[in-house]
Order: C-alpha cells, then structure tokens, then sequence
C-alpha cells in the first residue's frame, strides 16, 4: 500500500492534454501521480490544468464523494517515477519519441510493472520492441477528457502477459473506469474507425458542403452523437489528430487515412483546437 492508502501509484510521461487528464483523474480517485514532461514551464502550466480538471469534475460530479486528492509530484526525472505501480505514457504520437521514452522508463522499473502506451494508433506490439519486458507492456486508450469518460478501451499486445493486463485492470478499477480489452492492430477500434471519419469530416468543411457548425449540428441532432466530429477534433488536438491519421495512412494503405489538407493547414497555423484557443472553433479562455 501507498502511504496515501491506495494500492496504486502511478507515473505518467507527458504532461499534455491526455497526462494532464489520466493525472486529474488519478488524484481525484485519492492516488498520487508522479507527472513527468521534458522542461518545467509545460509541467508548472499542468499543475494549474489538474488543479482546474479537478475543480470541473468535482462540480460535475464525476469524482467519489470526501475522497481526498493523491499527492502530485511534476518532475523532469523520469528516475523519480521508478517507484509507481503502474506507468503511463502520453507523450507525442511519433513513434520514435515514444520509443526513447518507453526504453528509458522501462529499463528503470522493477519486473512485473505494467508498462501502458496511451497510443492512439500505433501498434503495442510495434512498441514493444523498445521496452526492456514485452511481456509487461500494454496500451490503453483514456479518452478526452478521462475524468468524464468511464470506459477505456485495453489493448492487449501479442507479448503481453497475464499479470500486466490484470495489473492494469485493478489500477483501471481504482480509477473507477471500465476496461474493455481489444486486439492489437493500428488504431485498435475507436481510433480506427473515429479518426478516417473525422478525416472525412474535415473534406465536407473543406469542400464546401457545409461549415463546421451545420456538420456537428446533424450528427448531434440526426446521429444522436453527443459531440459532433469538429467539436471532436477540437478536443482531440489537430496536431495529434494529423499524427494519429499518418500512423493509420502509414501502416493501413487507407486513402481515407491520409490526412486532409485544411487539417494540415490549421496545425501548420497553429490552431490547434482547444489546447491553444482556436481550431473548427474558438475558444476564449477554456479549459484545455
Ligand atoms: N488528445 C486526445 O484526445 C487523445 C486521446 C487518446 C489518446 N491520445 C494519445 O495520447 C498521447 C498524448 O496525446 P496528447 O494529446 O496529450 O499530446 P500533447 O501534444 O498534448 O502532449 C504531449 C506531451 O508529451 C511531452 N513529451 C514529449 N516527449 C516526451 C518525453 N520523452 N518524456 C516526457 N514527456 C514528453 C510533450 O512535451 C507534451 O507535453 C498520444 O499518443 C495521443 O495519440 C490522445
């Protein structure tokens, strides 16, 4: 047992949209989080997203009552998370970058530590090469924003062992979340289907048969999505919507995977979607 009286701790690479949200939910479910990014501005501007994805689930109700918050330690020594239960990586969907992190937090762990990509496309196995046990390395799919979110999508790597999917799967239950286990496969199940569908919602914008607004608003009213897919694309990132389309186009051969050219064109600009105030919308002052 921690000393915080949960039986995980976790340790999460990346203190961008998907850290920052795997964090603020960990804490709200009483864990501590060791958050760990590259350089400390990113990291002092994360503590103040948690603290405000807190605030926001605790309003909406989505944490348990009188639990009180894990302790957070932001860090940009990856040593200082070599103690967690469970590691999370939530870095950049480059496969290269990924790579490097994996192989340098793997090789400090104690055997039997579920090591997790949080990929959104890429194949565990793929990664597994990188890391010092295969047989302790699976993926999940947190979705944005976690703490409002109760299913998370498993994938279970060729490699992958008995012990690491079960160790996962107790800490997903702390967290109060759902798994459900798929196979590996470039962009498992959500991603592959949502992400060309997306793709294909930016060409209707693109060519001119309606804008963002009109889009979102049938598939919310027709579709019964409960956000439509430029909304989506907002709360995703362009830039890891773009990287998550090459990973498919690159790996799939799927023309309806390559990304589209007014997508590119926004991430070129830097709007971003919601992380940096404009995308398909704009966003004065939101939570990220
Ligand atoms: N955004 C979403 O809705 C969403 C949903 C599900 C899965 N994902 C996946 O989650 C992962 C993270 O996505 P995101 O949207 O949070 O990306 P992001 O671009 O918002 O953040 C990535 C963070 O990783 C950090 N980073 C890069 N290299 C690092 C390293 N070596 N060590 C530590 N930190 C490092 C960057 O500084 C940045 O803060 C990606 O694989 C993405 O595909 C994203």
């Amino acid at each position: 047992m921690s000393k915080d009286h949960t039986a995980h701790r976790l340790t999460i690479l990346g203190a961008g949209v998907m850290g920052i949200g795997i964090t603020a939910l960990a804490l709200g479910f009483g864990l501590p989080v060791t958050l760990v990014d590259v350089d400390e501005t990113t990291l002092a501007a994360a503590r103040e997203k948690v603290r405000q994805q807190l605030k926001l689930a605790r309003i909406m109700g989505t944490l348990p009552d009188g639990a009180e918050p894990g302790e957070l330690v932001t860090t940009v020594s990856l040593e200082e998370g070599a103690e967690a239960t469970v590691v999370i990586e939530a870095v950049t969907e480059l496969a290269e970058v990924k790579a490097a992190a994996l192989a340098k937090v793997s090789a400090l762990l104690s055997p039997g530590t579920p090591v997790v990509t949080n990929t959104s496309s890429i194949p565990v196995d793929e990664l597994a090469d990188s890391v010092a046990r295969p047989e302790d390395f699976l993926g999940t799919h947190f979705m944005n924003p976690p703490y409002l979110i109760p299913m998370v999508e498993v994938i279970r790597g060729r490699r992958t062992g008995a012990a690491a999917e079960a160790t996962l799967k107790s800490a997903l239950q702390e967290l109060g979340r759902t798994p459900l286990v798929v196979n590996d496969n470039p962009g498992f199940v959500t991603s592959r289907v949502l992400h060309p569908m997306i793709n294909d919602a930016v060409r209707v914008v693109q060519e001119g048969t309606a804008p963002p607004e009109t889009v979102d608003a049938l598939f919310e009213g027709c579709l019964g999505h409960r956000t439509g897919p430029l909304r989506t694309a907002d709360l995703i990132g362009l830039d890891n919507l773009a990287d998550s389309l090459r990973v498919l186009y690159e790996r799939t051969g799927d023309e309806g995977c390559k990304p589209n050219e007014l997508l590119l064109r926004k991430v070129r600009e830097g709007d971003l979607g919601r992380k940096s105030g404009r995308g398909f919308y704009e966003y004065g002052g939101q939570l990220s």
